[in-house]
Parts: C-alpha cells; structure tokens; sequence
C-alpha cells in the first residue's frame, strides 16, 4: 500500500516562527504550545490556522490470544460489551468527546459479535476476531490489506465530512499483546521489555505474558513491517495503522493516544516516515512500553496524567491544549499590535 505523504519542511517555517516569536511574550515562553502552533501552521500552510470538526474514531476488534486469558486478565466478551457501552454513551471515551465537543465514530473492525442494526456503529468488520497467534498468524495478508483498506475509506469520509484534526482510539481485549509484539518488531527492543500490564496485571502474571508473547515473538519470521502487521496484528491496529497514514496524506493534524495507537503508528512509520510530521502526542500511558515507543521515535507527549486506558481517552483529554496553541497563534496581540517594547 502507498502512501503520498508530504514532508513539512517548507519555507512557511521561517514565517510562522517569526509570527510566534513576536507575540506578547518572552521568545519560547509558551513551551510546548508554541511547538504545537509551528506545527499545525505547516501542516495546514497557513499562519492563520483553524480547528474543524475535531474527530475521535475509535477501532474496535477481538484477538484470537484473548479467549484463553492467559494474557488479558479481562475476558474476550468485555470488547463487545464496551462497543454496546460507547454506543449508549457511557464510556470514558463518551464523556471527554462530549465535554471537548468532540465527534466520535465507532467502527467494528472485527469484533466476535453480530451487532445487528446498531445504527451507529460502522461496519468494517474484517471476521469475528484474528486467529490465536501462539499457532499461527493473527489474520492473512489479504485480511490485513482488507483492513488498511476500510481504515483508509473511513479516514477519507471523516475528512470529506469536514474534519482537519482527528483522534484514533481502539477497543480490544488483548491488544496491549499485539502492540508489545508490533512494538518489539519495529524498534528491536526485547519482548520481556516491551510488555506490560496492559489492564492490570499483577507481577506473577506479567512474567506469564511474557514468557507467552516470547514464544509468539520467536515462532514467527515476519520479513516486512506489513507481514507483523498481519502476524500479531489485530484487526483495529492494522485499520488504525492504514487510517493514520491516510490522515497524514491528507493533510489532517493527527492526535496519537497511547500504547496500542502508538504501536500501530510505529507499523506506519515504518510504511511512511514523513507520518510524524502530522502526529501530535497526546499523552504518555502509565502502561510501561509506551514512554519507550516515545523515546524510540523522539517525540514528547504533551501530558502525563498516569491514564493508561486506550479508547482514545488520551487525545481527547489533550485537545483543549491543542485548541489553546490554535488559539495564542490566531487571536493574541504582537509587540507592535499591542505597543509593548521587545527585548533588544
Ligand atoms: C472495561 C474495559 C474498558 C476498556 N477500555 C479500554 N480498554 C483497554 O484495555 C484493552 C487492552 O488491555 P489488555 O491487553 O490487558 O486486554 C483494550 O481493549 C484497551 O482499549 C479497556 C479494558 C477494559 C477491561
Ligand atoms: O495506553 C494504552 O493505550 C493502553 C494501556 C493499557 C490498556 N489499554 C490501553
């Protein structure tokens, strides 16, 4: 799959820095707001930008691994009860879209269920859950293609719609195990250090998950970032991977939330690595892989507030501090609009 993904370095910069260095303020005083405003301007190649339609799409899919709870303390049936949960608004992730005046679209990317007219959910369903990886690979290859495929179509309709910045989340009982997999293939730091908690864990169970997803890690050989994809995959990852690529293609600023998207954006990178140019950092999980994933790809969050729950809690907590960047840029005062004397 191709990606036409633009890389920001454009003349625009020199402008857009100017324009932040001669607001109301000491040069760099508003830290990593000031960032975030550089930033956006470029992406959106404007020194005037704008938030539209601000959208949460949050991925939801079953893991073969999951049905034996060796490595997920919560059982399988808990991912189609919090897709029910979403859907009636009860979630976290309904309360902080709803508070933020967020959009949230809920996909079943392979959920093991028969939702039957759930008028709105969306249907992206790629099977009722992957295959159980301790035996063989989580979905084909065809399968993965399938499910970049329908992440790319539902990032586009969520553009074509009107957004410009856009949050993914996911839902899946079991995933912390793909995304420490994914995230053990993509940086070559061991298993045993990129697994964790994931819902919670007690120590002795821990050393279980990774004794498990070491065995995974050494069965299989994938030889490309697309074969993981598929190996450990889950169905929402690999929908996530595909829409955060298509959101970078088009131009969208994209919220990155925690451990589970952080590692689907690890398999993007390695598709497409202008994609960073596009991606602001939520947050950083309290789940012990992700500040790795971070330092790996050189990238700070802006908050750290020990969440480490997925659904995309985590870019909708951040995106008020996204909006005050848009905003300082926009509508504050320049030393000479305001008549304040700069340091000379
Ligand atoms: C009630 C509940 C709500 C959740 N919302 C997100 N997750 C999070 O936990 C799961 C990953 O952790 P693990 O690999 O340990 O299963 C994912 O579904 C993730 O989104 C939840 C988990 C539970 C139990
Ligand atoms: O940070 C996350 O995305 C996360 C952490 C633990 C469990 N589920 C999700």
């Amino acid at each position: 799959m191709n990606f036409e993904i633009t890389s920001l370095h454009t003349s625009l910069k020199k402008e857009l820095q100017f324009k932040i260095n001669m607001k109301t303020k000491p040069i760099g005083s508003l830290g990593k707001l000031e960032k975030i405003a550089l930033q956006i301007g470029l992406i959106q190649n404007t020194k005037n930008p704008s938030l539209n339609k601000p959208t949460i799409a949050i991925f939801a899919g079953d893991h073969g691994i999951s049905e034996k709870k060796e490595v997920n303390p919560y059982p399988q049936v808990v991912t189609q009860q919090m897709v029910t949960n979403f859907l009636k608004g009860g979630a976290a992730i309904n309360t902080f879209c709803k508070q933020n005046n967020i959009d949230l679209k809920i996909i079943d990317a392979g959920v093991n269920h028969n939702f039957q007219d759930e008028e709105d959910l969306i249907d992206a369903k790629i099977d009722f859950g992957t295959k159980n990886y301790q035996i063989e690979p989580a979905m084909s290859l065809d399968q993965c293609h399938a499910a970049m495929h329908k992440g790319t179509e539902i990032v586009t309709a969520i553009h074509d719609s009107g957004c410009n910045i856009v949050g993914f989340g996911e839902m899946g009982i079991g995933n912390s195990s793909s995304a420490a997999l994914l995230m053990a293939y993509c940086t070559n730091i061991p298993i045993e250090e990129c697994v964790g908690a994931g819902t919670g864990l007690q120590m002795e169970a821990i050393g279980l998950k990774k004794r498990i997803l070491k065995d995974v890690f050494e069965k299989h050989n994938p030889t490309s970032s697309l074969e993981a994809l598929a190996t450990f995959g889950g169905f929402e990852i690999a929908m996530i991977t595909a829409a955060i690529l298509k959101a970078a293609e088009l131009h969208m600023i994209i919220i990155i939330d925690g451990f589970i998207v952080t590692a689907a954006l690890l398999v993007a990178k390695e598709i497409n690595e202008n994609v960073l140019d596009y991606c602001i950092f939520a947050h950083t999980s309290e789940e012990q892989g992700h500040q790795k994933m971070l330092d790996f790809l050189g990238k700070k969050s802006l908050i750290s507030l020990g969440m480490r729950l997925g659904e995309g809690t985590g870019a909708a907590i951040a995106y008020p501090i996204i909006e005050s960047a848009v905003a300082f840029l926009n509508n504050m005062a320049s030393f000479e609009d305001a008549g304040v004397s700069e340091n000379e």
